[in-house]
Order: C-alpha cells, then sequence, then structure tokens
C-alpha cells in the first residue's frame, strides 16, 4: 500500500480530508504539523515566535524525511509549506507514495482563512485586504511545488464528503 501525501495552500483542508479520508479507508493519518508540535512540545505558533521560519522549515523537513522513511500506508497532511522547502518536492516523486493536490481558489482560501488565522503565524497579523492580496501572490508562488503532485483534486464548491469520494475515485 503506497503513502498518500495531501497537499496545497493553508486553508485548502488538508488535515480536514486527511482525517475524513482515514475514517472513510481505514488507512491511518498523519498531520504532519501535529507531528511537529508533538515532537518539538510546542504549537506551530509557539515554534515561530520562539524560533523563527528557519528552524521550523527545517524541524519539518526532518519530520517529513521521517516519516517517509516509515514503511506502513499512512495518509499524511503535509502543512502549506512542506513542497516548497528543501527538497521536499523532490520526495514527492518517490514511487512508494501517491501526492494530491488539494487546489483551491483564492476565493475559497479566503473565506476558509479569514476566520481561521490565528494559529497560523504566517497570516494571523493580515487585515482582510492584506490577507486577500498575500493569498493570491503567495499562491501564485507556490503553485509550481504543488503542481509537481501526481494527482490534483479541485476542492471548491465541495463539501468534505466530496473530496473525499473525489479522491478514492482516483485512487480505485
Ligand atoms: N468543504 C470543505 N473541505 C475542507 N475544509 C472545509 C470545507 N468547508 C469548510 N472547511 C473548513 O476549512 C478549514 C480547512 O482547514 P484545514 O483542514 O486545517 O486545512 P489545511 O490543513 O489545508 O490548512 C477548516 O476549518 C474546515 O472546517
Ligand atoms: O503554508 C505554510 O507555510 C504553513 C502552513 C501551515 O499548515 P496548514 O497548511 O495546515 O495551515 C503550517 O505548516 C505553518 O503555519 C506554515
Ligand atoms: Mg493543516
Amino acid at each position: 500500500m503506497k503513502k498518500i501525501i495531501l497537499l496545497g495552500y493553508m486553508g485548502c483542508g488538508k488535515s480536514t480530508i486527511a482525517h475524513k479520508l482515514s475514517e472513510k479507508t481505514t488507512i491511518p493519518f498523519l498531520d504532519l504539523d501535529q507531528y511537529i508540535e508533538e515532537k518539538a512540545n510546542l504549537t506551530i505558533k509557539e515554534l515561530f515566535e520562539k524560533h523563527g521560519e528557519i528552524y521550523f522549515r527545517k524541524l519539518e523537513h526532518e519530520a517529513f524525511v521521517t516519516l517517509l522513511e516509515q514503511k506502513e500506508a499512512v495518509i499524511l497532511g503535509l502543512g502549506g509549506g512542506t513542497p516548497c522547502y528543501a527538497n521536499n518536492h523532490e520526495l514527492l516523486q518517490r514511487p512508494d507514495l501517491v501526492s494530491v493536490y488539494l487546489k483551491a481558489s483564492v476565493a475559497t482560501l479566503f473565506e476558509r482563512l479569514s476566520k481561521n488565522k490565528s494559529k497560523r503565524p504566517l497570516i494571523a497579523n493580515l487585515n482582510d485586504v492584506e490577507l486577500n492580496e498575500f493569498i493570491a501572490k503567495h499562491l501564485f508562488d507556490r503553485s509550481y511545488y504543488y503542481n509537481q503532485a501526481q494527482y490534483k483534486v479541485t476542492v471548491d464548491d465541495k463539501t468534505v464528503a466530496e473530496t473525499v469520494e473525489s479522491i478514492v475515485a482516483l485512487l480505485a
């Protein structure tokens, strides 16, 4: 059984979908951010505040490599930046995994993130106008990495259950 890797911009639903896809498939799931938080005994927000983003990216890369080394099947929800740092996007090309980009529009991301900013240090202090502009630019910059995924599932206008069904269908 291959590992299933979910990637995409903050708020596209990686953590939510990994959890629900796990319930549907009975394949266990892991959230990379949650794994890092447990290992460091700090929240992502605290890691950024105390040690800075570069340190977080180092931990993120190490955690990603460690989890990819495990033999067991797993559904792994990445952080939004994971494929964009170190050589993480190259690791996505490994033959023992399936990668899925959960593709969301700027409008969908803005709607979700404007209500869920506080735990995301990159956007926590932005007002709505700044947030919209930030997402548009940042998503454009990161799309190159997200498009390295083997599969792409558009999530706009889909419920969680519909996105899960789309992933199940493409894995069948
Ligand atoms: N159809 C949907 N699919 C996924 N998430 C949704 C959907 N509609 C609303 N949401 C909300 O959007 C947010 C997605 O956040 P999360 O799963 O943490 O994404 P990520 O891990 O990609 O940052 C959650 O608050 C979730 O409840
Ligand atoms: O896009 C990013 O660089 C980040 C995304 C976050 O994960 P989510 O995409 O799950 O919010 C988390 O890893 C950190 O705040 C940095
Ligand atoms: Mg997440």
